[in-house]
């Protein structure tokens, strides 16, 4: 992932799906009908009995973008999963994968889309108890043709990520929840799908074990970088792993955006009511406290031109990068003007080299320990590119508005205890 978790951008989206809609009943196009016509889901029910799974959404998600679908019970989740391999039938609308719609394509290129572009990953690992983790996890290789050699080098190699490359041939009664679920997440990896379905994968694990494979995921996405799409009803996990997440409620989408976006700016007082709960410093990113300075350049100049840059930004502290934009180390105006007294002029002789670095991706939380260190944080992007500092005032005034931000929602729009904003 990018700094901001921001999807790579492509030309073309990996997905692209067009108001998709799924009626389940004995006559959907009756219900379909009403739906064009504007009858909600309630009046359409009533009408004709018919259900209103999806209500009509569309969206694209970008090629190596985790994009997770967020709703309470029934809100149509399973359903808008299920009709983009068309485990369920869409009932209108498109399902665009490179260019093909999957929603209109016939069994058989339906099955070759399914074998060869994208895997899924259950909440009840779907295991085979009497097939060992090796044979579970090249399962899904066996219409591929391949002989017993290949599929076992490529169910131990794709074992091998997920970190269980030596419980191959144990069963999967020996192994706990969170390994079972590694298996089921190898065994929709060792096809090398480009899109990968997750309907409430984490779902079935106890708390710390699902915080534990949402790490895992989100390693593995950023080796990967595969196209995931992944069903959530719990709102924190949907703000850890998504690059974006759309909130879903009957059928329809209420919002959709970054964390971010949710978090600073929520569409409606349903989405803000989701984010009451949620403590925005584990969401929001170091990098949108960054302050963009101009750091000195090796050789460009000696420690009289640091000095002269310093006093002309009138800055305490300055970051020394290299010819590639990497920061290498800090100078302070203390050990400038004691340097220059001495007659030092390489920098590299007056630089410290131990100094604290972030990603600017990194949430404020997780710098929030930080605020003890005497030099200013160097930010990098995930190229590792100096994008600017952020002091350690920064890093408290934001905890410190965040804190206000929630005193001010929970006083004005619900009487839960005002939260804990840093650990
Ligand atoms: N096979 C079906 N026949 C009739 N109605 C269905 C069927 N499957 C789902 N529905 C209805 O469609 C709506 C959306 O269900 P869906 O399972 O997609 O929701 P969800 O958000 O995934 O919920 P959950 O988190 O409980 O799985 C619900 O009202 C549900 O009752």
């Amino acid at each position: 992932m990018s700094i901001a978790q921001e999807p790579q951008k492509t030309s073309e989206p990996k997905i692209r799906v067009d108001s998709l809609v799924k009626i389940f009943g004995k006559s959907p196009r009756e219900g379909l009908k009403l739906l064009r016509e504007g009858h909600d889901r309630d009046s359409i029910l009533e009408k004709t009995g018919n259900v209103v799974g999806v209500g009509g959404v569309s969206f694209e998600i970008q090629q190596g973008e985790l994009f997770v679908i967020m709703g309470l019970s029934g809100s149509g989740k399973s359903t808008l999963i299920r009709c983009l391999n068309r485990l369920i039938e869409p009932t209108s609308g498109q399902v665009i994968i490179d260019d093909e719609d999957i929603a209109h394509v016939n069994s058989k290129r339906l099955r070759e889309v399914r074998r060869t572009k994208m895997a899924m990953v259950f909440q009840k690992f779907a295991l085979f108890p009497h097939l060992t983790v090796a044979e579970n996890t090249e399962y899904g290789l066996n219409v591929r043709g391949l002989n017993d050699r290949k599929r076992r080098h490529k169910a131990l190699e794709t074992l091998e990520i997920v970190g269980l490359h030596k419980w191959a041939d144990r069963y999967p009664s020996e192994l706990s929840g969170g390994m079972q679920q590694r298996v089921g997440l190898a065994r929709a990896l060792a096809t090398d799908p480009d899109i990968l379905l997750m309907d409430e994968a984490f779902g079935a694990l106890d708390p710390l074990i699902r915080r534990d494979m949402q790490a895992e995921l989100l390693r593995l996405q950023d080796e990967l970088q595969k196209t995931v799409v992944f069903i959530s009803h719990d709102i924190h996990e949907a703000l850890k792993l998504g690059d974006r997440v759309a909130v879903m409620k009957d059928g329809y989408f209420v919002q959709v955006g970054t964390p971010e976006e949710l978090v600073t700016n929520p569409a409606d007082n349903y989405i803000r009511d989701f984010m009451l709960d949620v403590n925005r410093a584990q969401v929001l990113k170091t990098g949108s406290i960054t302050r963009k300075t101009i750091p000195f350049i090796l050789g460009h100049g000696s420690a009289q031109t640091a000095f002269e840059q310093m006093q002309r930004y009138q800055r305490k502290e300055m970051y020394v990068v290299n010819q590639d934009n990497t920061p290498i180390g800090i100078v302070t105006l203390e050990s400038l003007t004691q340097a220059l007294k001495e007659g030092k002029e390489d920098i590299k002789e007056v630089m410290e080299t131990d100094f604290p670095k972030v990603k600017a991706s990194t949430t404020i939380e997780d710098v929030a320990h930080l605020c003890q260190q005497r030099l200013p944080l160097a930010i990098i992007d995930d190229e590792g590119d100096f994008k600017g500092v952020v002091e350690h005032s920064d890093i408290l005034a934001s905890i410190g508005r965040l804190q206000d931000v929630d005193e001010e929602s929970d006083s004005e729009e619900s009487e839960n205890e005002p939260q804990k904003i840093v650990a």
